[in-house]
């Protein structure tokens, strides 16, 4: 017989807009007791966001924040809501004795906040959780920001005991075992987790670990949106005692998912204060005591996953529909030039804003081939997007009479023109650029700065070059079992890729080819391999030599390249940090 009705909250709460996410809160309250639920839980710092990064150290950011989570309990009795149990995540003041336990090694400034989890009921906060492990790797930066908590926290919500936990908390041992020796039939895991890819495999794993260690279910609710480089994509999730899936809802979506739970109930005594279970204090505080009467339980909704590729793809919409959003674009601008990159960019554009938001620009040059604009001109026609033709060999002969340059230099003159252009037609209409650069190409440098280079948003930043054809065929294939038009012409797949800045140019003239170089930049980027041991994979020394020294020197341009959804496990970004003045050069 289920004992709680729980509702996981995955919400979309936008970085700073406090009084936007404490609306994102009281709406989905209203939705979860109108679905019957008991208990309602947010993801981690809902209420201003995640991550807030240096806006933690401001002390109008915390004071608001704190203001935020004060005045929630009474505005949800105000409407109404005072029966309802919601735990809401914030930020708030580091407690005294988080305070007086904090290392002095940690650096951080004794005023730093909490990242912290209040319970609120009948119109108060009844208990607050301040997480436990700050995840300091990868795309994170906690320790810099916030105290740990150290306390373990029970809820007695209709005779169940609920722990608490946020995010990191459950990656490390320590809270399931707690909630074991606390007795805990349910804990809850408040999540700002971003997403890569397989991640949702990774989690699930976790999650069912987690609850086989502490013999309780377990219930994980995460945020979904886009956040700069980060993409949630949601994947909240209830598994049961033995760490069978019980529900799980829909990746890149908000949605509120309601499941009805069968727990333990609770027998273990009050603490006495000072209680330790693993050395960290318990506290518990009883809600309500009395078990529910017993009720038809819902039948729970497992949604269905998006594969490999799809959840990659879906990532990237994600990502660039909040980038636009969040940040007041009405519009994106890209160029077009018929090659796959621009070509799945546009396509990206046109599902996550709609054509009618896409503008794209050809410009063709003395050199551009006429498949350049005619499979652009078929793109527009298979999407709706806006095309529009600005030519660029008059500016370019103007450049020329004035500047003479040959080579290289004179290649990327053209690049550069089509960057003025779009940055013109930009500040002039309102317009995002989009930058289309793929990551093998960001890897080896092989963009122009200042040219192709530009934008505000890179969709494919974190998309080696072989999954931007995979992706592009997956495109056309989910489309076809639609019965929908394949956006993407099938030339632009199948060509070879060119940058057409001299006659007859091919992108095999500067690197190798495209799965060779994905292959070494597996083993040298993603996986930190020395050239050596990459060699040892089996490819030939002299590419090794060339594509390693192609990245080391590529640095600088990759530091001022446009920011990109994350979808990969080490993105050029946040979880790759190299000094870009460096002579360390790898042995052969
Ligand atoms: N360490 C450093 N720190 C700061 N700045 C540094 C620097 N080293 C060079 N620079 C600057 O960077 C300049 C060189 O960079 P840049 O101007 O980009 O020129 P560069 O990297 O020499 O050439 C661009 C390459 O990208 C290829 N490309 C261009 C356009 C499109 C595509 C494509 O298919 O997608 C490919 C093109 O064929 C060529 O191989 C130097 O002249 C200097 O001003
Ligand atoms: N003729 C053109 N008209 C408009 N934009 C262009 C043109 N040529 C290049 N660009 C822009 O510069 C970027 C880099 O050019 P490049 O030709 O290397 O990329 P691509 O054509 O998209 O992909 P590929 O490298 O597979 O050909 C393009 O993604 C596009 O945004
Ligand atoms: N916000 C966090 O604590 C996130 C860390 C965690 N390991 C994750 O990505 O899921």
């Amino acid at each position: 017989m289920p004992q709680l009705r729980l509702a996981l909250a995955q919400v979309n709460a936008v970085v700073g807009d406090i009084d936007h996410n404490v609306e994102l809160v009281v709406s989905a309250c209203h939705d979860a007791a109108r679905a019957g639920a008991h208990l309602v839980v947010f993801p981690e710092m809902v209420l201003t966001g995640y991550p807030v990064e240096d806006l933690a150290g401001r002390l109008t950011f915390i004071r608001r924040s704190q203001e935020a989570i004060a005045a929630l309990p009474e505005r949800l009795a105000d409407e109404g809501l005072g029966d309802l149990v919601a735990v809401v995540g914030h930020l708030d003041s580091a407690k005294p004795r988080e305070v007086e336990a904090m290392p002095e090694r940690l650096g951080v400034p004794k005023n730093a906040p909490t990242n912290s989890a209040s319970v609120i009921s009948g119109g108060r906060v009844v208990a607050r959780y301040d997480k436990h492990h700050l995840p300091n790797y990868g795309v994170f930066d906690e320790f810099r920001n916030f105290v740990p908590g150290e306390e373990v926290q029970i809820v007695q919500v209709h005779g169940v005991d609920v722990a608490i936990a946020i995010c990191e908390d459950i990656w490390q041992d320590g809270p399931s075992a707690a909630a074991k020796a606390a007795e805990a039939g349910l804990l809850l895991v408040l999540n700002g987790s971003p997403y890569e890819a397989a991640k949702d495999d990774a989690r699930l794993e976790l999650c069912a670990r987690r609850a086989r260690e502490g013999a309780c279910a377990l219930a994980y609710v995460n945020l979904v949106g886009g956040q700069d480089e980060l993409v949630f994509d949601g994947d909240s999730l209830v598994v049961d005692a033995d760490g069978e899936l019980v529900a799980r809802a829909a990746q890149f979506v908000p949605e509120l998912l309601v499941t009805d739970l069968d727990l333990a109930a609770a027998t273990a005594p009050m603490p006495d204060p000072d209680t330790r279970v693993h050395g960290l204090l318990v506290d518990r505080v009883v809600v309500s005591s009395d078990p529910l009467p017993s009720y038809e339980p819902l039948t729970p909704t497992v949604a269905e996953r998006w594969d490999d590729l799809g959840e990659r793809y879906q990532a990237i919409v994600l990502g660039l529909r909040d980038y636009v959003e969040k940040n007041g674009f009405r519009s994106v601008l890209l160029g077009l030039s018929g090659g796959i990159d621009s070509t799945l960019a546009a396509a990206v554009a046109v599902d996550a804003l709609g054509a009618d938001r896409v503008f794209g620009v050809s410009n063709p040059s003395e050199w551009s081939t006429e498949h350049s604009r005619s499979d652009a001109a078929e793109l527009a026609r298979r999407t709706g997007l806006h095309l529009d033709t600005v030519p660029i060999a008059p500016i370019f002969d103007a450049y020329q009479d004035a500047l003479q340059l040959e080579g290289l230099a004179e290649e990327n003159l053209q690049a550069r023109i089509r960057a003025v252009i779009w940055m013109g037609l930009s500040n002039q209409h309102g317009h995002l650029v989009l930058a289309c650069g793929n990551k093998s190409e960001l890897a080896t440098g092989y963009s122009t700065i200042y040219g192709d280079a530009v934008g505000g948003y890179a969709p494919l930043k974190d998309v080696p070059k072989t999954i931007v054809w995979e992706l592009a065929r997956w495109r056309n294939a989910w489309a076809e079992s639609r019965g929908e038009q394949p956006p993407i012409p099938e030339n632009t797949i199948s060509k070879p890729p060119s940058a057409e800045l001299r006659p007859g140019q091919l992108d095999t003239d500067s690197l190798p080819p495209y799965d060779v170089l994905d292959g070494i930049l597996d083993a040298y980027v993603e996986r930190d391999l020395g050239a050596k041991a990459v060699i040892e994979e089996g490819f030939d020394p002299a590419i090794v030599q060339q594509v390693v020294t192609l990245v080391d020197r590529a640095e600088y341009k990759r530091r001022q390249y446009p920011p990109g959804p994350k979808i990969s496990a080490r993105n050029f970004g946040r979880d790759r940090r190299v000094p870009i003045t460096n002579r360390w050069r790898e042995e052969l």
